[in-house]
């Protein structure tokens, strides 16, 4: 149990720990949930500020999920500090940390999986093929154990807000989805658990993602005429080409904010969209190089975008 002026954080480490406990809480209370994968950073402890303040439990899990990850994704080697992150939620008054192990969540009988459908065809699906249907999995479950009255997601992994959605929405769950937005350091990269992947060379690199999308963005918020998602991914492209650290663009997609689906066309002014990209070359250039921005619907009354992404 680590500890801190405004209280206590307690760690339990199994499901039927977590159970015990959320009943012991009753139906009167609420509940927030912030779902991570641990090693925390500003931006997790953004989001565990604002559930702090909307309820009166708040319960952070972290958990690796591996079946979120590929075969020849990072899953070993993806940061793990237990310790240090207890003392990191401390400050932000959270009071129970759900820290399972791999085989209390995923017991030899467990045959059970939530499959998003579509998904495997967007995008970022595509390029993680099983990644969505481990999320959709692995979030069901936690939802089952900790009974959240709402659930904290970042906007920086942007199809996964879509699938929250979708999730609660088609399998009926109780708790209300709340996106947050994407905390970034002052270069504009997102705070993410893999930056302490990057070398000193691909992170000075890397906010050239951010601005590729920041400038597509300006191009659409200033375009007086319509605008085509095949020239947004152009100047997406044109601006990574003039870094040498990039080799091979993954993909630049640009799709509808609600469901994630491609836009092949004009993108509406009204409806706006998310552009996103990905480089592959490893697990970890992948990363470096994986980031996604809001194009604002209503461009003409001159909102302002958000962006997000996660490098
Ligand atoms: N910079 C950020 N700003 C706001 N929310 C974030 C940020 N980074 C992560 N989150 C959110 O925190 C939650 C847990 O994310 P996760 O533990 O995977 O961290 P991560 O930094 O996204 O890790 P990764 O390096 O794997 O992308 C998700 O809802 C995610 O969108
Ligand atoms: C939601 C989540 C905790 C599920 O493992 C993960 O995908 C993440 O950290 O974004
Ligand atoms: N927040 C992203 C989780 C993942 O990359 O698996």
């Amino acid at each position: 149990m680590a500890s801190s002026s405004r209280g206590t954080s307690r760690i339990l480490r199994t499901r039927a720990d977590m159970s015990a406990v959320r009943r012991s809480f009753g139906s009167l209370c609420s509940v927030g949930f912030v779902p991570t994968m641990g090693a925390l950073h500003q931006g997790h402890l953004h989001l565990m500020e604002r559930a702090r303040r909307e309820n009166d439990i708040l319960v952070v899990s972290i958990f690796v999920n591996p079946k979120q990850f590929g075969p020849h994704e990072d899953f070993d080697k993806y940061p793990r500090d237990l310790e240090n992150d207890a003392k990191l939620v401390v400050e932000k008054g959270v009071d129970f940390i759900f820290a399972p192990g791999v085989a209390d969540m995923y017991t030899p009988s467990h045959r059970c999986y939530v499959v998003p459908e579509g998904f495997e065809h967007f995008a970022e699906g595509k390029s993680r093929p099983g990644h969505f249907k481990g999320v959709a999995t692995i979030v069901t479950k936690l939802f089952g154990i900790v009974q959240p009255t709402k659930a904290y997601f970042g906007q920086k992994d942007a199809m996964q807000c879509v699938l929250m959605r979708r999730l609660v929405e088609d399998l009926n769950l109780p708790p209300a989805i709340v996106v947050c937005d994407t905390v970034r350091e002052k270069d504009g990269l997102a705070m993410s658990s893999r930056n302490a992947y990057l070398s000193q060379h691909e992170r000075s690199a890397a906010p050239v993602v951010y601005k590729s999308l920041r400038a597509a963005e300006q191009a659409f918020c200033n375009s007086e005429t319509s605008i085509s998602a095949a020239e947004l991914q152009q100047i997406v492209r044109d601006i990574l080409a003039r870094e040498e650290l990039i080799h091979t663009v993954e993909y630049v997609s640009v799709a509808r904010k609600d469901t994630m689906e491609e836009l092949e066309d004009i993108v509406q002014p009204n409806e706006g969209a998310v552009i996103s990209l990905a480089i592959k070359e490893t697990a970890r250039r992948r990363h470096l190089l994986a980031s996604c921005s809001r194009l604002p619907g209503g461009r003409a009354g001159g909102g302002r975008a958000s962006c997000y992404g996660t490098a």
